[in-house]
């Protein structure tokens, strides 16, 4: 699958610009804050229908125009795929395949298989749990709908849970049976999560391993562990013996809405402890066995977007990465980056078809 071309009109910076796209290798290149990133969220935008930057659809128009649209022709299992997104001010946003709006967005989720690895990544190591329960969770829902339902009324559920806490601290009141009643629910769901976040765990983990290996050429051993009350005792017990503090923070304190993903280097926090350069060999690794999942789940090879990938690597990593997607394992890949000369001479050597966009 790749794009074929595409075309921007008043996104973010981007006033007015088409470009028509190889099907390996595709680069951007420019000054600081010239619009090559927000090039790549309107391919992100057309995949996923938002963008991946700045959730506040609005303010990705461009200053001062009142409207924008991002056009995108792809081709797919030899078929041409034409995706329009545009967002005028005052009026919904609207996504078209082929012609013909969507009534749900959700229904274009999953034609269009994309990775975006890039400096803002950085997040799932220096931001809290939340952020890291999100990237698994998104990587799961997509191979498993089931799932996402059951998050969707866990975490209903919480919020209800949360409520009847405050509810009992401010009446001076406690009711044992409606509060089990959702210990119940949450124990059934909660136990389900776990699960199905073990069993993912273990097939991700070894993916992430492999890539991170050949980055680093085996220099440096990193863990990726999921870290979870749960596997302590079952929720219901934890419950039980959470009660007291439930009640007096008044909001639960023990669940899956808790868990979290280790990130060690040389078993040790890679946030305190590794270099910049470490860090985003890990986030690297992270996000190109997150492509596998998607390349095996859709049955096409995903496009990636590479935003600024190369900065803080050193040469041998540099060139590690460029030899994996050098492989047919890898599609179509969009690159950003300031310097033209290194661009050059990194794409030069993977000897494959590219394009370099001077901005
Ligand atoms: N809605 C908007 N209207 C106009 N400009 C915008 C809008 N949103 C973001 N920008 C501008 O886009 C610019 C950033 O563009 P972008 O992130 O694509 O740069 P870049 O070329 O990737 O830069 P760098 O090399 O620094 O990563 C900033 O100047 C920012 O103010």
């Amino acid at each position: 699958m790749h794009l074929k071309n595409l075309s921007i009109l008043n996104y973010k910076n981007v006033s007015d610009k088409s470009f028509e796209f190889k099907h390996k290798i595709n680069c951007f290149v420019g000054k600081n804050g010239i619009g090559k990133t927000n090039i790549l969220d309107a391919i992100f935008y057309l995949a996923n229908g938002k963008s991946y930057f700045n959730p506040i659809a609005l303010q990705n128009i461009k200053h001062n125009e009142d409207f924008f649209v991002v056009d995108g022709i792809f081709e797919k299992n030899d078929k041409n795929e034409h995706v329009v997104c545009s967002l005028k001010k005052g009026q919904k946003k609207i996504i078209k395949r082929n012609g013909k709006a969507y009534e749900r967005f959700s229904e274009h989720i999953g034609l269009i298989p994309l990775v975006i690895i890039s400096p803002s990544d950085q997040d799932l190591i220096s931001e809290g749990s939340e952020t890291r329960r999100k990237f698994i969770d998104t990587v799961i829902s997509q191979l498993d709908a089931v799932y996402l339902q059951e998050l969707i009324q866990y975490q209903k559920i919480i919020m209800q849970r949360n409520a009847l806490l405050k509810y009992f601290a401010v009446n001076y009141t406690f009711d044992k049976e409606t509060l089990s009643i959702y210990n119940e629910q949450l124990h059934h769901l909660g136990t389900s999560i776990h699960q199905k976040r073990k069993d993912f765990m273990e097939l991700f983990v070894p993916t992430f391993q492999k890539y991170h290996q050949q980055i680093t050429n085996s220099q440096e051993q990193v863990q990726l562990k999921y870290f979870s009350q749960l596997d302590e005792a079952p929720l219901l017990d934890l419950f039980e013996e959470s009660l007291a503090k439930d009640r007096a923070v008044q909001y639960t304190t023990v669940g899956t809405h808790k868990d979290d993903l280790l990130l060690e280097i040389e078993n040790h926090s890679i946030k305190k402890y590794g270099s910049q350069g470490q860090q985003k060999s890990f986030l690297i690794a992270l996000k190109l066995a997150q492509f596998d999942f998607i390349k095996k789940q859709s049955g096409v090879l995903p496009i990636l977007l590479f935003d600024d990938i190369f900065d803080k690597l050193d040469a041998f990593r540099v060139q590690q990465i460029v030899e994996m997607v050098n492989d047919e394992t890898f599609g179509q890949l969009f690159i950003t980056d300031t310097h033209e000369d290194r661009t050059e001479l990194i794409v030069k050597s993977t000897h494959l078809d590219y394009e370099i966009f001077q901005l």
